[in-house]
């Protein structure tokens, strides 16, 4: 599916926290098309990477563009679907009040609104709870609805941060399939996991670790690379410490 036309490029970014230097002179190069993984443990520093790609983090050194545009710039946001790592919902409204209060944000509404939000609903298979309000949802509804919101104005790109923690196994494995199907449309997709299981269904990968950038490639690369058999096996490698 990739196309090899860079839609997101990073060059020697860094940026600090204080003293803490929590991205490390990253350059990297993600194209349409792709399934991109950002693969690293808790504090490696994906969810800052994810948010300086889409202009919500500046860094201190280096630059980034999406789009070809350089970073931050709000004017691309339209062709961008985000889903931070925690929730943004309105608890006390349903999940249809929710939807339609997102898709008026994007200028979407009337019969095609609620035709997407059937759409969406169904993707992520939470139709039969359209009506309810979301605090009486639990912690993986609210994921998948978080997920249906950043589907809702078809994005040609979704960055999704960590899109299927506290989902269970068969659900998450519905929700890679309208991964993969929305990917065979033409949509990127970047997704940060900490889940070596998840890290293999993408088509390239980043490895991340204390900040720095410890290898891209796709899975079989990065295990061929270092005579892994799991990507587990191949980061602890390029990390340096004996597998
Ligand atoms: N706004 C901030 N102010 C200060 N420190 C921050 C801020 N945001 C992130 N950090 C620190 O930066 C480091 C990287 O955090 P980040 O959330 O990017 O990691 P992560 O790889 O996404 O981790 P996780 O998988 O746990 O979400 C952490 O040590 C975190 O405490």
């Amino acid at each position: 599916m990739s196309s090899h036309e860079s839609i997101i490029s990073i060059r020697n970014v860094s940026k600090a926290f204080g003293k803490q230097e929590v991205l490390k002179d990253i350059s990297l190069d993600i194209n349409k098309g792709e399934i991109f993984g950002l693969l690293g443990p808790s504090g490696a520093g994906k969810t800052t990477l994810v948010k300086m790609l889409i202009g919500l983090e500046i860094p201190n050194r280096g630059e980034n563009f999406l789009f070809h545009e350089k970073m931050p710039s709000l004017k691309l946001i339209e062709r961008v679907g985000y889903m931070a790592q925690s929730d943004a919902l309105y608890g006390e409204l349903t999940a249809k009040e929710n939807l339609e209060f997102f898709g008026s944000l994007f200028g979407l509404k009337g019969k095609g609104l609620q035709a997407r939000i059937h759409e969406v609903m169904e993707i992520v298979q939470l139709t039969e709870h359209l009506n309810k309000a979301v605090h009486n949802y639990s912690g993986g509804m609210k994921r998948r609805l978080s997920l249906a919101i950043a589907l809702l104005h078809e994005p040609e790109l979704l960055i999704l941060d960590e899109p299927t923690v506290g989902i269970d196994p068969v659900l998450r494995k519905s929700i890679w399939d309208a991964f993969y199907e929305l990917n065979a449309k033409g949509t990127t997709i970047i997704v940060t996991t900490h889940v070596m299981g998840e890290a293999e269904k993408c088509h390239r990968l980043a490895l991340l670790r204390d900040g720095g950038l410890i290898a891209v490639g796709t899975p079989d690369e990065l295990k061929e690379n270092t005579n892994s058999s799991s990507i587990e096996e191949a980061f602890l490698v390029y990390g340096g410490v004996n597998a």
